[in-house]
């Protein structure tokens, strides 16, 4: 009988809990106010009149999105942003466990196998043959450009080449490809830090911004890597800044939530990436996570609408947190086209690490060279399939080896 009183107590508590936090979270987030001023790039004017303006939200392609607030640089606001409970409430649902890091780029090797059979064993053949004319030598030359090294690596390493057959005068299979290793290895540089920057500061997270245009894999890679920091122990929010294409959001949440991390997302297609961004950053401080990633949409429609939205986004984040790493997802099967959009990526945010994806579906893993070079900064990461867990971290000698074996 008491017992039965007493369960009845906790009910009631619970269920006037509940209320309330209902409620007070209502009051909380005010959908459509918007209290300071507008920027440039904010998509409609405020009406006249009153200490609190509202905003039309920028329009869905049907026309159908309510009013939202949009934030300001200078008290960002959240429009129609969902900010999910803790990792903690999300782990009551079964979660998976993402395959361990470590080694991950040796034990995908056969995908890029696979898919740079023609450099690896087309430069061995010449390499090995009994006369290494000119001919010879402009064979592996193009074959080097064939796999989009670029063309200044391409000379230095058939001058390295070139020097080395003449000194070591061997053209044993096994000394070639020795050689043709080292040089490989020197190009691509072991010596680059590529560690990622997602060590949490003493009292907030650590920030990455993940940039790159549609259809590159950038929203597979920011949930592949929300699963390398899993792995790592870490704890992740997720922000859906790509605010552009509707499914974004939901597709990123989906492979948050594989893992137990949350996504900080709007539910109004078009909402102000920056406010997004904002509350991503706001939710990993209060939840005390170790690293918040945010996605993001930046469409290259134009230099200065990129730098508009991106810049923004960096500023609204700058307002609470460090910008720690900024990764450009970049297409390998694009070739020079991916090496253009890294550059004008380049000149609107400051970018830290290269995530180069669809490396299995390519035989130009020469890219990771080129684009080393001509942007200065490191391939962190490669993407390496489809699958939940084929993201690897670049190691140099693991690379060079399955571009040679
Ligand atoms: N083969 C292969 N496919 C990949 C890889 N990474 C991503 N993809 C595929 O590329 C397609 C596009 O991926 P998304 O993540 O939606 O591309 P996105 O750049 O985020 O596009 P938006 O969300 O529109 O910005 C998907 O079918 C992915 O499965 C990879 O490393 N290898």
């Amino acid at each position: 009988m008491d017992a039965t009183i007493i369960i009845y107590v906790v009910i009631a508590i619970a269920v006037i809990g509940l209320v309330a936090t209902l409620l007070l979270r209502g009051r909380r987030t005010p959908p459509g106010t918007y209290t300071t001023t507008r920027d440039a790039n904010d998509p409609a004017a405020p009406p006249a009149g009153g200490g609190t303006d509202t905003l039309e939200a920028p329009r869905a392609p049907t026309g159908t999105a309510p009013p939202i607030g949009v934030p300001t640089e200078e008290e960002p606001l959240p429009a129609g942003v969902e900010i999910p409970e803790d990792a903690a409430a999300l782990e009551t649902i079964p979660v998976e466990t993402p395959a361990p890091v470590q080694g991950r780029l040796a034990r995908l090797r056969a995908r890029l196998v696979k898919s740079n059979n023609a450099l690896g064993k087309g430069l061995l053949a010449l390499l090995a043959s009994d006369k290494i004319d000119d001919d010879v030598w402009d064979e592996i030359e193009e074959t080097l450009l064939l796999a989009d090294l670029g063309t200044e690596p391409t000379l230095e390493l058939v001058d390295a080449l070139k020097e080395r057959v003449k000194v070591e005068g061997s053209r044993n299979p096994e000394q070639v490809k020795a050689m043709l290793r080292e040089e490989l290895i020197k190009l691509v540089d072991p010596s680059i830090d590529r560690s990622l920057a997602v060590m949490r500061h003493a009292d907030r997270p650590a920030v990455v911004l993940v940039v790159g245009v549609n259809g590159v894999g950038k929203t597979t890679t920011v949930g592949k890597l929300a699963r390398v920091l899993v792995a790592e122990d870490k704890d992740v929010i997720l922000g859906a800044a790509d605010t552009f294409r509707a499914a974004a959001a939901e597709q990123l949440a989906t492979w948050g939530s594989r893992v137990g991390v949350p996504t900080v997302k709007s539910d109004v297609d078009g909402a102000d990436p920056a406010s997004v961004a904002f509350e991503a950053v706001k939710a990993g401080i209060e939840q005390e996570v170790d690293v918040v990633m945010v996605d993001t949409a930046g469409r290259l429609q134009n230099k200065v609408g990129l730098m508009d939205e991106l810049g923004k986004v960096k500023r609204v984040i700058e307002k609470q947190a460090t910008v720690d790493e900024v990764l450009l997802v970049l297409d390998a099967t694009t070739g020079q086209n991916g090496l253009n959009q890294a550059k004008v990526f380049a000149e609107v945010v400051n970018i830290t690490g290269i995530v180069l994806t669809k490396l299995d579906g390519t035989a130009k893993g020469g890219i990771v060279v080129a684009i080393q070079r001509s942007l200065g900064v490191p391939v962190k990461l490669v993407g390496l399939g489809e699958g939940a867990d084929d993201l690897a971290p670049f190691e140099t000698e693991d690379f060079v080896d399955a571009l040679l074996n």
